[in-house]
Formats: C-alpha cells, structure tokens, sequence
C-alpha cells in the first residue's frame, strides 16, 4: 500500500478508515495463511517494487502490439533476475508460488508476463514429471532462465479431449530418438503461453507409439530453437495465435512438427518409459498421473481467482466512498455511492467471495499436499476425490470471480470502462480462467463422475470420503428441516447438492432400465449433473469457508471474529436467497423464512458498510500493483484521471494530422 501523507488522502476515504473497528492487520495475517506468510510477502514486494516503480516509461496500453510485447520480455528479463537473484534467496524454491512473487508481477505486467507459463507450468511439469536424474539436468537450467519453456498440450482441433490430440512421438529404436510429427493441420499446437516468440523449449504432449503400439497421450521435452539464434530448428514451425481478448504479451503460440527427432532421454520418464529398445514400461499406480500438472494448477487456480477479486473489490469498494452521487433526500449533499444499498449488494458480496476462496484455496492447497505426500508412498486412493474436488472448484471460482470483477467494474459506473481503472484488463484476464486448465462445464461434468458413483455408495451403505460424507445422511431422501442457524444453512445447501444428485442418478438408472445406453443416458442427464455439480460445490465452499473462519479467528481479537463472520454470514444468506427455487424444493423453507432471510441480508449489509473499507485496506494491496486511477489508497481519484487522460498519444498535439489530410477537406468537397 502506498500511504503517502495523511494530508493527501481524500477526505471521505479518511473518514471511512476512522470508521473501522476492527484490526485490519490481524485480517491481512489470516488472508495470508498467517503472520509470518505476510511479513515474507511484504519483504518481497519491497525488494521487488523499488525496481517496478521505474519500469514503465509509457502506459503499456498505449502501445502497439508489437512495441507491448518487446517491452513485456524487457520487464521479464528485469523481473527473472530479481526473481534468481533476491526472491528466491528469501524462499528458496518455495517462491516460485508465494504469494509475494504473484503479487510482485502484477507490478511489473498490467497484462502478463511472456515469461508466465515458463514459470507457472514449465517448472512445475518437470518437478512433476520427470525421473531425479532428469530433473538435475532440466531443473537448474530452467530457473537460472538458460532455457524459457512453454507448455503445449491443446491443439487446434482439440483442447479438452486430450486423448483426442493427434500429434504424434514415435520411437526409433535404430537411433534411440523420438519422431514427432504434426500429421494434420488440426494437430498443429495452439494456445501455448511463450510459445509463439520467447520459448526455446517446449514441453510436447503427444500420442507415443513404440513397436508399432499406440501407448497414448505422454509429455516430452522438445528443444525447438536454436538457443544463440533463436531460430526455430529444421522440421520446426512455430509463430503467434494472432491477437486476443486478453493475455495479447503472453505470446500464446502454434507449433507444427515435421518429422522432428528428439534423444529418448527427452520423453518425460516418472509415470511411464520407453527402453532403449522401445520396451514400453509402466510406472505409475494411476492411468492419470500424467494428468498431474493440470492438477496442480487447478488447485493454484482458486487463490489466483480470490486474488484477482479481491483487487477488484477494493478498486470499486475506495472509488465508491469517494464517488457522491444523486440527491435521494432534497436539499443535503449528495451521498457516497457507498451509502446506497444496492452498491452495497454488488460489492460486498465480491468482497466476502475473495475471503471465501482465498480460505477454500489455502486448504484446498493442504489436501492437495497431504494427497501429494500419500502419492510418493506409492498410496494413490485419494486422487479421486482430489480431482473432483480441484476441477469443481476451479470452475465455479474462476467463473464466480470473473462475474464479480464484472460486476466491480459496472460498480464503478463510466470510470470503470477506463483501462486506467484496470477493471477491464482484470476482466479480459480472469474470464480466460474459466476456460483454461479445464473448461467451466467440463470440469463440472468430471465432478458430477464423482459424485454419481459417491451416491450409489451411499445407498449401498459404504464408507464415504470425507468430502462426499454428507449424502449418507441424504440417502433418507426426506425434505431436509430449515434453519436460518450458519448450520442450518450449510445443512441445507448440503441436502439441495444431495437432492441433486439422486435425481441425476435416478435418471440416469431410469434411461438406462428403459433401453438407453449407459452413454446416452449420461448425456442425456448432463445439464442436471453440471447444477448438481455446482450445488455440490457451493456447499462445500459454505463448509470450507466458515470452518476456516471459526478456526483461523479463534484466537483474534472479538471484532476481528465479528466481522469475519459477519462476511462469512453474508456470503451464505446471499447464496440462501440465490437458491431459493432449489431450497423450496429440497428443503421446508417457507415464504414467512424467505422474508426473514430477506431482512437478514439486508441487516448485514448495514452491519459491514462502517468497515468496508477497512476490509479492502486488509487486502493490503500497494498502488503499484493495483494499478488504478479508482483505487489508490489515497483515493485521489478525479486528480489521477486527469493525469492519465492526458498522457494518452492523442493528447501529444492539439490537431491530429487526420484534421489537414480527411475533415478539413472533407469540409471543403474536396474529399
Ligand atoms: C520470471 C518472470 C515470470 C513472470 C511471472 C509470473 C508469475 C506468475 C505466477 C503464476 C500465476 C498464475 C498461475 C497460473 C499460471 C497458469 C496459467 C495456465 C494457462 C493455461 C494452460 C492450459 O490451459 S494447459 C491445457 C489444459 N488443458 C486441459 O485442462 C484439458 C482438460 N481436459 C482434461 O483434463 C481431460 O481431457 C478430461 C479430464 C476432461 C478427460 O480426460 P480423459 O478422457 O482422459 O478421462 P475420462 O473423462 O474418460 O475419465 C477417466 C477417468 O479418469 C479420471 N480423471 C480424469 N482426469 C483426471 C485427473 N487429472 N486426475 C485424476 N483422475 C482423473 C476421471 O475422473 C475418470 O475416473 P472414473 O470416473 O473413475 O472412470
Ligand atoms: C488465454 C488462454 C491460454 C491458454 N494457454 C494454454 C497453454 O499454455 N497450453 C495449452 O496447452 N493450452 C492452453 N490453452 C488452451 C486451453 O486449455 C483450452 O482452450 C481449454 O482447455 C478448452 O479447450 P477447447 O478450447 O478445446 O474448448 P472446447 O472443448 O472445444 O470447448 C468448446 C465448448 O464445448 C463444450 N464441451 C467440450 N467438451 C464437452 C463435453 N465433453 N461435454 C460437454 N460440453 C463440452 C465446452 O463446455 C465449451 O462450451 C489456453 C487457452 C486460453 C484461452
């Protein structure tokens, strides 16, 4: 957070902060997962932000595409050294998915780094994927940035159906090399972050075929330009996707092979190998450990969403204490949009979504370690419900992020169409998470897998997993009893999700007695398994959320507790009133509880509006990262739209030449 002097924050913002009564450090270390996590991101940031404050010249927005991304791998050059030479001194490895290093780019790239993917799955996959002695040989290279790395799985013609990609790696046992070749124009690569112009390697996910056996999809390391020139090598045909909605200086690539060797020692060897003589071996315990990096990255996904919403929350919640609009009583001063309670409903709802996340994230990140440490036992039992769990979970995160940050953003009326306000570069770069590592749907749809096998082992009375366990006491099929109670509620939620899924299963077993294929039956019951799957995942949200609040505020202070559980409160009623059909349906709610629920809401809006802004400070967000004109702590909101309109290129002269070469003679008839 950039302070400044008291003197120069806007006086409504400094009324608000008087306002507050509650620690707002104490809630910054629970967002953080703890004191010690906060006081290591913060001394990243200083490192790093003394650097990023110089970093840009001119607005990133105002350049073209070509100079946006030149100065894109100029800033990653910068920011990699720092990276190397003082962040990961700070954490060693660790680092690499702190929340300062996250937080510490977005100061250096408004848009993304060329350099993310490199990072972000490169890294990861061979920490994932590789035997130890390939990791010695790939793993230093790739942190000391002597080689840049992407990761190419999706391909034209298809993304989600990964057993459907076409590129192929065929072994030759006569030179002990990998063929790979791109047979069609649909095999061709597509979408890869840092492929297009930055990378010199690329991690490949092709069908293997040894002694003359498809063994299906497996990822290699591809060498794919020269690492002087740069050139791509003979057989190599890579370039740029062409222009996006978003991420245009992430340099999303293609790739095209054509017969293009690599040493066998190139395929990726943990799960699976090729021997020399092409004796195809079995590693893994599990068909999809190969799988592994979308994992992991889905799982990252969920705090990078409560993220990314809560910097859009404290944009639209500062510009609306300091926005006054309209005159609702004649004759006194216009109100703070703040004050009006449907601005209230737009925003604090973003606010309690970025603390729910952010805590469903942190101890979606302990399972996924804990499942972690039980799979390099050889113990792989608990990788089911870590991928039902991750893939629903990113999807309705990455989904409820990018409809909120939406939202954030009409909050903040014509302002909030500003690139200036960076709520619409927010937007185009969260909405892509809904599609990436897994699209909305898809992922819901394995969810749903899940669940419908969960169910008819609740019928029959089996063992549940932990996160599943509640449809044994929904197996009664009895009409669950309403409470308004945090319990009650969460109760509820749990038997809508279980209501569900039954009836998903029933149908499915209905189409199935009558003939239909178990196939057709599953299609035909999809758009139920995706709603099953998002109730499903809501309950488990309204669960994970309110028990890391009684956990984490046990020990705080009693405001602190009050107003986290007023959000976590808030964040349940709201989804009580968004459901109310399917409560109606699976639970006794009545009309007289809708409106005392109603009221409720309504009360809690009013409780929280005195801290709203103190709850956004607790994000603790420095300007350098935000980078908006509407959410700068000091709040100087009119002063910093005027400096950056007029940094615009079409300020530079008072006539543009257009003027002399079309209007004046278009004026004239002489055009
Ligand atoms: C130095 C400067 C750097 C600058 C800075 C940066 C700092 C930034 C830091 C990082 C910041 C942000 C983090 C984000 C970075 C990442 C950005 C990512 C960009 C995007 C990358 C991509 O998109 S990569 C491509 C991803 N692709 C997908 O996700 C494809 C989706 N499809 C699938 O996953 C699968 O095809 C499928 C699951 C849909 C189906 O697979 P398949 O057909 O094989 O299976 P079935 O459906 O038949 O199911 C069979 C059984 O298998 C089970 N299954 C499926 N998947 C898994 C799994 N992963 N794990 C375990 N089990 C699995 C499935 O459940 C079935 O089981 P049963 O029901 O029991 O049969
Ligand atoms: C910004 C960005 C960055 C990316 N970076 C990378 C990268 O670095 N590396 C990489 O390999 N890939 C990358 N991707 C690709 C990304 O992973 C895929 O786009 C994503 O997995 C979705 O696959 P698709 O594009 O094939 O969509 P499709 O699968 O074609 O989806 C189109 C529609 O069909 C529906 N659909 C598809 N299958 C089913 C089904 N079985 N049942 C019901 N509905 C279905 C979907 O719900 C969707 O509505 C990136 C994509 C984007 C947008």
């Amino acid at each position: 957070m950039t302070k400044g002097t008291q003197a120069d924050v806007n006086p409504d913002l400094k009324k608000e902060r008087l306002k507050c009564n509650f620690n707002i450090q104490e809630v910054t270390f629970i967002i953080d997962g703890g004191k010690d996590k906060t006081l290591q991101r913060k001394k990243i940031e200083d490192v790093a932000l003394n650097i990023a404050a110089s970093i840009d010249e001119v607005p990133e927005e105002c350049l073209n595409l070509k100079e946006r991304y030149d100065n894109a791998v100029r800033k990653s050059c910068v920011y990699s050294n720092i990276v190397k030479n003082e962040l990961l001194e700070i954490t060693g490895l660790e680092a690499l998915g702190s929340p300062g290093l996250r937080r510490t780019a977005d100061a250096f790239f408004k848009d993304v780094s060329p350099f993310m993917l490199h990072l972000g799955m490169f890294v990861p996959t061979i920490i994932g994927q590789c035997t130890p002695e390939q990791q010695a040989h790939w793993l230093p290279k790739a942190l000391e940035m002597q080689i840049i790395g992407a990761y190419a799985q999706t391909e034209l013609g298809h993304g989600t159906f990964i057993r459907g990609l076409e590129t192929t790696a065929t072994y030759d046992p006569a030179t002990e090399e990998f063929v790979l070749h791109s047979p069609t124009l649909t095999s061709t690569k597509w979408w890869a972050g840092g492929l297009g112009n930055t990378a010199n390697h690329c991690i490949v996910v092709a069908q293997l075929y040894t002694k003359g056996q498809c063994h299906g999809t497996h990822p290699f390391i591809v060498p794919i330009r020269d690492l002087d020139t740069h050139e791509p090598f003979p057989g190599v045909k890579v370039g740029d996707v062409g222009i996006r909605m978003g991420f245009n200086t992430a340099d999303n690539g293609f790739l095209r092979f054509n017969q293009y060797r690599i040493p066998r020692e190139n395929m990726m060897m943990k799960n699976a190998k090729v021997m020399k003589d092409g004796t195809y071996v079995k590693v893994a315990r599990h068909e999809k450990l190969t799988y592994g990096t979308m994992v992991f990255v889905r799982v990252t996904l969920v705090m990078e969403a409560a993220f990314n919403l809560a910097k859009a929350a404290t944009i639209a919640v500062r510009y609306s204490a300091v926005r006054r609009q309209s005159q609702p009583k004649p004759g006194e001063p216009e109100p703070q949009i703040l004050d009006y309670p449907t601005q209230q409903h737009k925003l604090f709802i973003c606010i309690a979504t970025a603390h729910a996340l952010q805590l469903t994230g942190l101890w979606l990140w302990r399972t996924f370690e804990a499942v972690l440490a039980d799979m390099r036992k050889g113990d792989t039992d608990s990788l089911p419900e870590l991928h039902a769990l991750s893939s629903c979970l990113k999807a309705v995160s990455t989904s409820d992020s990018a409809a909120l940050i939406e939202q954030c953003r009409f909050a903040c009326g014509g302002h909030g169409y500003m690139l200036s306000s960076n709520l619409p570069l927010l937007y185009s770069f969260v909405t892509a998470t809904r599609t990436y590592e897994g699209d909305y749907t898809v992922l819901l749809l394995q969810t749903a897998r899940f669940l419908v096998k969960a169910w008819e082992q609740a019928e029959s009375g089996k063992v549940l997993t932990p996160t599943v366990a509640y449809l044994a006491c929904a197996a009664a099929k009895e009409k669950v009893v309403w409470s308004d109670s945090v319990d009650g509620m969460i109760r509820s939620f749990q038997a809508v999700a279980a209501g569900k899924i039954a009836a998903c299963a029933e149908n499915i077993k209905r189409l199935t007695k009558t003939g239909t294929s178990l196939e057709d039956a599953w299609q035909l019951s999809t758009v139920r398994l995706v709603a099953a799957s998002e109730a499903h995942c809501r309950a488990m949200i309204c669960q994970a959320y309110w028990h890391e609040v009684t956990r984490l505020t046990a020990s705080c202070s009693a405001s602190v507790k009050i107003v986290m559980e007023q959000l976590a409160t808030l964040y349940l009623v709201y989804w009580a009133l968004e459901t109310t059909g399917d409560l109606l349906r699976y639970s006794t709610i009545c009309e007289s509880e809708l409106n005392k629920l109603q009221l409720k809401y309504e009360e809690l809006l009013a409780l929280i509006r005195p801290n709203a802004v103190g709850l956004v400070d607790a994000f603790d967000f420095r300007d350098e990262i935000l980078h908006s004109t509407l959410g700068a702590y000091d709040g100087r909101v009119y002063e910093r739209l005027m400096e950056e309109a007029l940094k615009s290129p079409l300020n530079e002269t008072s006539v543009q030449s257009s003027f002399h070469k079309y209007i004046r003679p278009l004026a004239k008839g002489k055009l």
